[in-house]
């Protein structure tokens, strides 16, 4: 019988994509040695706000949800698939990696509706998935992809890319969801929580202690392990484990 290959999802933020550790290509060099499947989901959330701004376009978030008007989808658009993608790939093949760079319009790659348009405007979440093509593409090489995705008609939707992760993740049935950041994991009182349960997290919610980017976060690792991702963690390094969240079945 054949073995399923393991995959793992790194869902890269955009503040730590631009100072990526050698631990970080080193941990993607073990994986990918081991012959997991490895895919990159890439952030770019600092990078779409300094472009707004230099277009002296409003840059508004509501709990971590870019607020995205046409210009801003624009500007997203641009700023993932022409800056930040690319750079990334350079650096992965440059330490000897085979990459590939990818956006929803591979192959109906992503598939998604609208979140609420009246309030985030051209802000969706991930409904679909063309997985099979898509674990095909990742036997040979490394995927890094967009948190883009393209309604039934062909609009173009600006995914939070923690949210992407965690629905691909959980559609490939990934071994392992990791969430790099600037952060080393979720903090409470300036220290890592080392293993995070819903009930926990909800108190942290009330008290304010998690806030803004890190709130899609938390959800999203919650859900990934809810729809059959093994393992979750938030961290500032591959070569360590952070936050490992903790779903308890009720
Ligand atoms: N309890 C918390 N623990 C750690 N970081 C938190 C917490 N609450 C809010 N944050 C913020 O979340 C940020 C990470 O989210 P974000 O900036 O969106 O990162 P990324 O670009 O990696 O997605 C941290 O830099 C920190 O400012
Ligand atoms: C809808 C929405 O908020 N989309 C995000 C997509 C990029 C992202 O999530 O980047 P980080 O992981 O670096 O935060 C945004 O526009 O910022």
């Amino acid at each position: 019988m054949k073995m399923m290959k393991e995959t793992i999802v790194v869902k890269i933020g955009g503040n730590a994509s631009d100072n990526l550790p050698s631990t970080f290509f080193e941990q993607i060099k073990t994986w990918w040695s081991m012959g997991k499947r490895v895919l990159i989901i890439h952030g770019g959330g600092p990078q779409i706000s300094e472009w707004s701004e230099k277009l002296h376009l409003d840059v508004e978030k509501i709990n971590g949800v870019r607020v995205t008007d046409p210009e801003t989808l624009d500007v997203t658009k641009a700023v993932l698939l022409g800056l930040v993608q690319p750079k990334l790939c350079q650096f992965l093949a440059n330490s000897g990696l085979p990459v590939i760079g990818l956006n929803s319009s591979d192959n109906h790659l992503l598939e998604g509706k609208y979140l609420n348009q009246s309030q985030y405007g051209e802000v969706g979440q991930v409904t679909h998935i063309n997985s099979k093509w898509l674990s095909q593409e990742l036997e040979n090489q490394i995927g890094v992809l967009a948190p883009l995705a393209q309604t039934k008609d062909g609009h173009w939707l600006n995914v939070n890319a923690d949210t992407a992760a965690a629905k691909i993740a959980s559609q490939l049935q990934a071994e392992e969801l990791v969430l790099l950041t600037d952060v080393p994991g979720v903090l409470n009182s300036g220290k890592v929580v080392p293993q995070l349960t819903e009930t926990f997290a909800n108190e942290l919610f009330q008290q304010h202690v998690i806030k803004s980017g890190m709130m899609p976060k938390i959800k999203a690792s919650f859900a990934a392990l809810k729809n059959g991702v093994h393992q979750t963690f938030i961290t500032n390094d591959l070569g360590r484990p952070g936050t490992q969240f903790q779903y308890v079945e009720k």
